[in-house]
């Protein structure tokens, strides 16, 4: 065998790494809503997919209302699918009842972080109990070590245990706050990490110092974290792959740099070319993508979700696409996936290349 077979033969024979979240499918809807409370009705998410791996970030994007905290509720089984699968560490997610779930829940295998610390923290505990909390929900560890994994985490986040532990929520600024959060999080070393929106309230210099700590902890802890955010900018440094979700479905996923540097839906074209400070390779504008004024009227039922706002949408488009694989990990529920470039003149693009 030659050197060069040597080595293929070991690469065939090393098991692809399996996904920690497999979403499959996954279509929620809310209760319709009681008389006189309109809490929204229809579907959050619809027929969603999307795999985390070990250790991974995935940033999942879009605008207010596409269902992106949902697919985080159900996840940690808060809120029930009505279609679609949810395996965990290879666990049918669907099948936990009851006690199981409860079990499940209480673990902290799955965390979740939300964005304003100040709402989420319990203003009358110290810091030292509410990060602490989920250690005594759990009760897997025994009393006497809860004390040093407290002081481990708040010290992974950057805080000294010292000075922080007898403290409350108000006496911390807003990072510190956040900072906080996470070690709250992490107390019971989950293995996946939701944070919604975890810097969107927090100054420039604070997202960086947060993003960063997200970072760091998912090498220290062999994390798999999943970031929801609004802008793109937050994700462009530390994402590996982005899903982007439009109107309850994902409509384009894949490596952060092919799917912000290249967008291969036109909506992820848009939100790129409205976020300039993102690196990327197009440089569109939002005007180019957007429908001439007076366009074709489309019904509000069964098309594909986005040819209301879209420049590109034919005949076709009546139809919701199903996502297709692009390129290498990539795909797209678009029925002129990437194409739509074409349709731009040069004069239109400038693209960098
Ligand atoms: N508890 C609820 N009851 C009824 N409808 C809900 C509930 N929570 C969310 N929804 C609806 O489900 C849809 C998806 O909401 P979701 O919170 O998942 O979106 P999102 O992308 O996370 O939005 P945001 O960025 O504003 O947090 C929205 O139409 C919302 O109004």
């Amino acid at each position: 065998m030659t050197a060069t077979q040597e080595v293929s033969a070991t690469v065939e024979s090393t098991p692809p790494v399996p996904p920690l979240l497999r979403v499959t499918g996954l279509s929620v809807s809310y209760a319709p809503p009681r008389k006189g409370v309109n809490l929204g009705t229809g579907a959050a998410l619809t027929d969603a997919s999307l795999e985390v791996r070990p250790g991974e970030i995935v940033g999942i994007v879009g605008e207010t209302g596409s269902g992106k905290t949902t697919l985080a509720r159900a996840t940690v089984g808060l809120v029930r699918p009505a279609a679609g699968r949810i395996e965990f560490a290879g666990q049918d997610m669907g099948g936990l009842r009851g006690r199981a779930l409860r079990d499940f829940r209480r673990s902290g295998q799955v965390q979740l972080v939300f964005q304003d610390p100040l709402r989420s923290l319990d203003p009358d505990l110290t810091i030292g109990d509410i990060v602490r909390e989920p250690l005594d929900v759990a009760g897997t560890l025994p009393r006497r070590e809860r004390a040093d994994r407290v002081a481990e985490s708040l010290r992974l986040v950057g805080l000294d245990p010292e000075s922080v532990t007898g403290r409350r929520p108000r006496e911390l600024s807003g990072g510190q706050r956040q900072r906080v959060s996470l070690a709250r999080a992490i107390s019971t070393r989950p293995q996946l990490l939701f944070c919604d929106e975890p810097v969107s309230a927090l100054d420039v210099s604070n997202r960086n110092l947060v993003l960063n700590l997200l970072d760091r902890l998912r090498t220290e802890l062999g994390l798999a974290v999943v970031i929801i955010a609004h802008d793109l900018s937050s994700l462009a440094g530390i994402a590996d792959r982005v899903a982007v979700f439009y109107r309850s479905r994902v409509v384009e996923q894949g490596p952060v740099q092919a799917v912000l540097g290249r967008p291969a839906h036109p909506y992820t074209g848009l939100l790129t070319a409205s976020a300039p400070s993102v690196v990327r390779v197009d440089r569109l504008r939002p005007e180019q993508l957007r429908p001439e004024p007076g366009g074709r009227e489309w019904p509000a039922h069964g098309v594909c979700v986005f040819a209301p706002r879209c420049r590109f949408a034919h005949d076709a488009c009546t139809e919701q696409p199903d996502p297709v694989p692009l390129d290498g990990e990539r795909e797209a529920a678009c029925h002129v996936a990437g194409r739509w470039r074409e349709q731009l003149t040069s004069d239109d693009t400038t693209d960098g290349g």
